[in-house]
Parts: C-alpha cells; structure tokens; sequence
C-alpha cells in the first residue's frame, strides 16, 4: 500500500466537478470565440528550451522536467500556455496576417503548488491578441478577461491594473537609476516598503508606494507623480482601458505591483471575483521573439477557474430520465434531442438510481 494515491498537488475530479469544469471551459471558450479569437491546442510537453525562450524576459521557473528516452532531451510540461502561442505565432503561423487573435483552454502543470493554490495541475483559459500592444488592443483584452471570466460563472470581477515595467521607465528617463540600484527599488516597491525607499535614498519613488487604490484617486495621484509627463502615454491608455471597464468590472490600480508579472511589459492587470480568494486571472503586455531577432508586441490574459468549480457543480442537477427495458428509443432519441440526460437500463437489475423522472410510452413522467 502506498500512503497516498497520488503525488501532492494532484487530484482526480469526480461528478459533479468533472462535468463543472467542462462546462466552464465550454462557456469560456464560447465567449472569447464570439470576438474572433481562434483556438489553437498546443501539447502538454514540450522541450524546455522551446517552453521558456519565446517570451521577452521570460524565465524557466516552475518546470516540471522529464527526461524523454525518445528524443534523449528534456522535455517540460507547460506550465502556461502563452508561451506555446508565442512560439506557434513566431513560428507555423508567422505568414497569417496581424493583428493575430488566439485562443486556449487545457491543464497546465507547475512545479509546485502554493499556499494560495495547493494544486499543482489547473486548467488555463485565455486568449492572447498578437501583433498590438496599444490602448484599444488591451482594452479589448482586458475586457474580454472579464467577459470570459463572467461566462465562466464569476460574479463581483475586480481588474486591478497595474505597470509591471514602470521603474525601468522611469530609471532610464526623469528618475535616473543605475541597474542595481533599480534592481533594489523594485524590491522596496515589491515589499511596499517605504522607510527602505527613504533609507536608500530613493525618496523620489516613494509616491508610486502610495497610489495604488480605486481606480480615479490612484490614477490622479500618478498623474501628480509624472510632473515630467513620461508616463503620459500609459496614464491616457490606462484611462481607456478603464473606460471599457464601466459598468462591467471593478478597477482598481496599483502601479508598482509587479507580483507574478515576470513576462509583462508596460501593462499588466489582475483579475478577482466575489468570494473566491486570491487571483482567478492574470495578463498583460509583452513581446513575443522571433527567429531573426525582431520583437512583435502582444497582449492577452488567463484565467484559472478551477476555484468556481464547487459553485458550479453545486448549480440545479440536470433533469435526469430512466429508460426502462423494452423503452421506445424513437421517444428516447426526441427527448436526448430536447436536452435530456437520458439512462439506459441494461437488464432486470438497474434501477433508476439517481434519475428524476422515467420514460412512460412516449412522455417523461417524473418519479415519486
Ligand atoms: N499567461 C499569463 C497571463 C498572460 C496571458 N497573456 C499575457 N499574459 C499568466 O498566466 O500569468
């Protein structure tokens, strides 16, 4: 006996939740489709230099390798898909035209599982929009994050925007910093840690640790930050974007909030929902490399639904109907085809188990 069936971070799914994520997945990808977004399925594992090298300032953290006999190299499983489209958009579909609209939906496996998300299996739903970067292609983003997001059955979304690539902006512009010092501001400002800002003399940052908030006062006071007006372009595009957000999402912004972004470049958001913990969703700009070197700007975003499967699972079970032996499959047939779940029985034995209602002639009569 083995203590445990499985390895840590795991897990079958059972009925109801297996059909729950089915349909999320379902829902999902239905809505991002509706806005063009065409479904390509990369493969669970891949060779891992292929896995990590397509995005800019993309690393091989979270791999889970496996030696292959076959090809005697490493391969890895995905840990994130957007990686995968950026290597079939550099690659097999370099000649389409852009802007290039994407879509996925499949498991991703991490190397080890958080405090937050103990499993180290979920599935990732996302779209990814290849050829822009600008302020209407991540409005589109963001706002079919929340679409998809709602589809698959969240409610109360927040989008907590935020400029993963601000301090190197503005240590190479109005707030000069060499690469190391810009290196510790980035930590202090991760750490939200102002009397470090103070100490290291990098009291100038310390406004940008005190913007974040709902989005009008926080994007007012980074507006009062940018005396210079090097960040007018993102505080116009990041205006837009929350435009496109009215009525549909709450936003929020917290400018210096680079946790998790590792790829992102001058946008990345958040997204949140009511009573599920931490974050259901993540994305951003960035650059995808190609073989000759050149860098093409994209934006997309994922979802990870797993945490609203129980909600789900826990919605009306489906009205079930027990076909006796000997039932007229023609009736059988109409009914499936008006959205019954219909269960056969085999011999004497079966018993309409679990089934709320039981073929009689050509009607569905309920039981008990
Ligand atoms: N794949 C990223 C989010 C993203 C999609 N596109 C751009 N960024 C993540 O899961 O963190």
């Amino acid at each position: 006996m083995t203590s445990s069936l499985l390895p840590e971070g795991l897990r079958d799914r059972l009925p109801p939740q297996a059909d729950a994520a089915a349909a999320i997945l379902r829902a999902a990808l239905d809505a991002i489709r509706a806005h063009g977004y065409e479904r390509v399925a990369p493969p669970l594992a891949e060779y891992e230099e292929s896995l990590v090298g397509r995005l800019k300032a993309g690393a091989a953290r979270d791999l889970l390798r496996v030696a292959d006999p076959l090809s005697q190299r490493t391969l890895a499983l995905r840990p994130d898909i957007t990686t995968q489209v950026g290597r079939i958009a550099a690659t097999r579909l370099a000649h389409r035209p852009r802007p290039l609209r994407l879509s996925y939906g499949g498991p991703v496996v991490k190397l080890r599982a958080t405090q937050l998300r103990p499993e180290r299996e979920m599935t990732q739903i996302g779209a990814e929009l290849i050829g822009r970067d600008t302020a209407p292609a991540c409005a589109e983003i963001v706002a079919l994050a929340v679409e998809a997001l709602a589809a698959a059955g969240a409610t109360g979304i927040t989008v907590d925007l935020t400029l993963p690539n601000l301090v190197d902006t503005l240590a190479a512009g109005p707030l000069p910093l060499g690469p190391r010092e810009a290196a510790q501001v980035r930590a202090l400002l991760d750490a939200k840690d102002a009397g470090g800002l103070a100490a290291f003399g990098a009291t100038a940052y310390l406004p940008l640790a005190e913007a974040a908030g709902p989005f009008a006062e926080a994007i007012a006071r980074l507006r009062a930050f940018d005396a210079t007006g090097a960040l007018a372009s993102r505080i116009a595009a990041l205006e837009a974007i929350a435009a496109r957000l009215e009525g549909i999402a709450r936003v929020t912004l917290d400018p210096a909030e680079r946790h998790g972004f590792e790829y992102q470049s001058w946008l990345g958001f958040s997204l949140f929902a009511d009573g599920l913990t931490g974050e259901v969703g993540r994305g951003g700009s960035y650059a995808i490399l190609h073989e000759e070197g050149r860098e093409e700007p994209a934006v997309g975003f994922s979802i990870y639904p797993d945490p609203l499967l129980d909600t789900r699972a826990d919605e009306q079970p489906p009205r079930r109907l027990f076909l006796p032996l000997g039932h007229d499959p023609a009736a059988a047939n109409r009914l499936r085809a008006e959205g019954w779940i219909t269960v056969a029985a085999l011999d004497r034995d079966c018993a309409p188990a679990g089934c709320t209602h039981v073929l009689e002639g050509k009607e569905a009569t309920r039981i008990g």
